[in-house]
C-alpha cells in the first residue's frame, strides 16, 4: 500500500516521499505462488472431497481429530473457560455488530411503484440459503469476526450459517472463538483453517449443503481462495491482509499516530501501513516512535519486519494531495487525526472503513465495539467496494406485474427492438400478446 512511480506522476509535485519499502516497484501483486498452491488444492478438494480437507488440516494445522464438526458440548463447555470479563467484552461487541447490522438493514427497503400506466414494479431484499463464515484463527484468533460473519447473517435472515476456524490452539479450536461463534448463533463450528475452510464450505463437504455466500478474511491464501471460488459461490469481498493508513496534520500527536500503524501492522509480516502527513515535525517524529515503541512491543517481530516491508511516510504539501494520496491507496482502514473532520469526509472517497478524529480508532471496530463490520476489502479494492455488511448476505432482486390495458405500452415497442435485432422468437412473445388483446371478446 504505497504510491507507484504511475501514482507519483498522477499527483505531480507536492509530495515529499519520506519512507516506502525499499525496491518498491508499485502495489502488491497477487504472489504467483500462492495462486498456483490455492488451485491446486481446490482442484485436489474438488476431487477426493472430504479426504482431502483431513489430509491438508493435518498437513497444514497439524489437526488430529478424525471428524471435523466441533461437538456441541464442546462449543457450550467453552463459556466456561473464558473469564466473566472476556465474555462481557464479547457479548457487548456481539450486540453492538448486531445492532448496526440492523439499522443498516432497516434502510433496505423493499418497494413496488408504477412505472408506466399499469406497469408496477418492485424490488425486494430476499436473504441467501445457505452461508459459510471463516473466522481468522492462524496468527492469532480474532474474536470479533464472528460478530461480524455469523451475526450478521443472522440479522439478515440466513437459514443456515456453518462456521470454520483453524485448529489453532494445539490442534483444536480456541475456545473464545467458540464462545463468539455460538453468541452470534452459528448452526455448526468446524475446525478447519485456510483453503481447505473454504472449499470445504463452497463444496458443501461440511453439511451436506454448498454455501452460496463464504464470507471472512484471512491471510493471502485465504483471500486468494475466495478469489477462485468466487462465481461457483458469491464472497463478500477479497479481505486479506489488513492495512490501516492515517492522514495527521501538525495537531496529531506522534505517539498515537506510530501506535495506530503498529496496531495493523501487527497481523501479519505483510501488513501495510502508511502515513500521509502536511507535518514536518511529524514526518520526522512518527519514525522514531515507531522505533522506540517496536522496542517494547511482544509483537515486534511481525510488526517490525511488517512495517520495515510493507511502511510508508509520505510529506503532503497540502490536505488536498494527502486526500488524492488517499483515494489513490484506497486503504482498508483510514484514520484521519486532523482538524476540520467535516472537510475529510466530504474529500476522502475510497476506503473500507474512515475514523474520524483522535477519538475514533481502527481498533475499536476491529472488536466490533463501535459496530461497523471489521471484514473489509485490502490491496486497493475499496475503489470498488466497501466492506461486508447485512446486504452481503441479501439478494437485491426485482419483479414486475402488468395490466391487460398496459400491452401495448410495453407490446410494440418490443416488437420494433426485435425486429430490428433479428430476434424473431422475442417478437412472437411479444406480438402474441398483441394479437391477445386485439381478438374479439
Ligand atoms: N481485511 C480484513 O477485513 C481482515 C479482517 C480480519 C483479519 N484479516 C487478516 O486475516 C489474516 C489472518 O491470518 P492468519 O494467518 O493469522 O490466519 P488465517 O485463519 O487467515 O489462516 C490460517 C490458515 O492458513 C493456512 N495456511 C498457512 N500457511 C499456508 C501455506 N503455506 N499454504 C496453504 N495454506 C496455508 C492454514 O491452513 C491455516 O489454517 C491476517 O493477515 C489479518 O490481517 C483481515
Ligand atoms: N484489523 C482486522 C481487519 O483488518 C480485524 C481485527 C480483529 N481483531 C483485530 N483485528
Ligand atoms: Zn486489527
Amino acid at each position: 500500500m504505497h504510491l507507484s512511480d504511475a501514482d507519483k506522476v498522477r499527483i505531480g509535485g507536492g509530495l515529499v516521499v519520506v519512507k516506502e519499502p525499499a525496491g518498491s516497484g508499485g502495489p502488491v501483486r497477487r504472489d504467483p505462488e500462492v495462486v498456483a498452491k490455492v488451485s491446486e488444492m481446490l482442484g485436489r478438494i474438488e476431487r477426493e472431497g472430504l479426504d482431502a480437507v483431513l489430509r491438508y488440516a493435518v498437513e497444514l494445522d497439524g489437526y488430529e481429530g478424525r471428524s471435523l464438526e466441533v461437538p456441541a458440548a464442546e462449543v457450550a463447555r467453552a463459556a466456561d473457560q473464558l473469564p466473566a470479563s472476556l465474555r462481557e467484552a464479547l457479548d457487548a461487541g456481539a450486540d453492538r455488530t448486531r445492532r448496526f447490522a440492523a439499522m443498516q438493514r432497516a434502510r433496505l427497503v423493499d418497494f413496488e411503484e408504477e412505472v408506466v400506466p399499469g406497469v408496477v414494479c418492485g424490488q425486494r431484499f430476499i436473504p441467501v440459503d445457505n452461508v459459510g463464515a471463516y473466522l481468522p484463527a492462524g496468527r492469532f484468533p480474532l474474536l470479533a469476526s464472528a460478530f461480524m460473519t455469523v451475526g450478521v447473517a443472522r440479522v439478515a435472515g440466513v437459514r443456515n450459517v456453518v462456521s470454520a476456524t483453524p485448529p489453532s490452539l494445539n490442534g483444536r479450536p480456541h475456545p473464545a472463538v467458540l464462545y463468539a461463534a455460538s453468541i452470534t448463533g452459528a448452526d455448526s463450528v468446524h475446525a478447519v483453517g485456510g483453503v481447505q475452510a473454504l472449499a470445504a464450505m463452497a463444496f458443501g463437504l461440511l453439511d451436506g449443503e454448498p454455501a452460496d455466500v463464504i464470507v471472512g478474511a484471512g491471510n493471502a491464501y485465504v483471500a486468494e481462495a475466495k478469489r477462485q471460488l468466487y462465481g461457483r459461490v458469491g464472497i463478500d469481498v477479497l479481505a486479506g491482509p489488513s492495512e490501516v493508513a492515517v492522514i495527521a496534520d501538525d495537531t496529531a500527536d506522534a505517539a498515537l499516530v506510530a501506535s495506530d500503524l503498529l496496531a495493523q501492522a501487527e497481523h501479519g509480516p505483510t501488513s501495510p501501513a502508511s502515513l500521509a502527513t502536511t507535518s514536518e515535525r511529524l514526518a520526522r517524529e512518527v519514525p522514531r516512535q515507531i522505533e522506540k515503541q517496536l522496542a517494547g512491543l511482544a509483537t515486534r517481530d511481525i510488526a517490525g519486519a511488517a512495517w520495515r516491508d510493507h511502511g510508508s511516510i509520505y510529506l503532503v504539501e497540502d490536505r488536498e494531495t494527502a486526500a488524492q494520496v488517499m483515494n489513490i491507496l484506497a486503504p482498508e482502514h483510514l484514520e484521519v487525526l486532523a482538524e476540520d473532520l467535516d472537510w475529510w469526509l466530504e474529500a476522502l472517497r475510497n476506503y473500507g472503513s474512515l475514523f474520524l478524529g483522535t477519538w475514533s480508532t481502527v481498533v475499536y471496530a476491529d472488536k466490533g465495539m463501535s459496530g461497523t463490520n471489521h471484514v473489509l476489502p485490502t490491496a486497493r479494492g475499496a475503489r470498488h467496494t466497501g466492506g461486508l455488511s447485512v446486504a452481503g448476505f441479501l439478494k437485491q432482486v426485482t419483479y414486475q406485474r402488468a395490466t391487460r390495458e398496459s400491452t401495448r405500452a410495453q407490446a410494440e415497442p418490443t416488437v420494433a427492438v426485435s425486429d430490428f435485432e433479428a430476434l424473431v422468437g422475442h417478437r412472437d412473445s411479444a406480438q402474441l400478446r398483441l394479437d391477445m388483446i386485439e381478438a374479439p371478446k
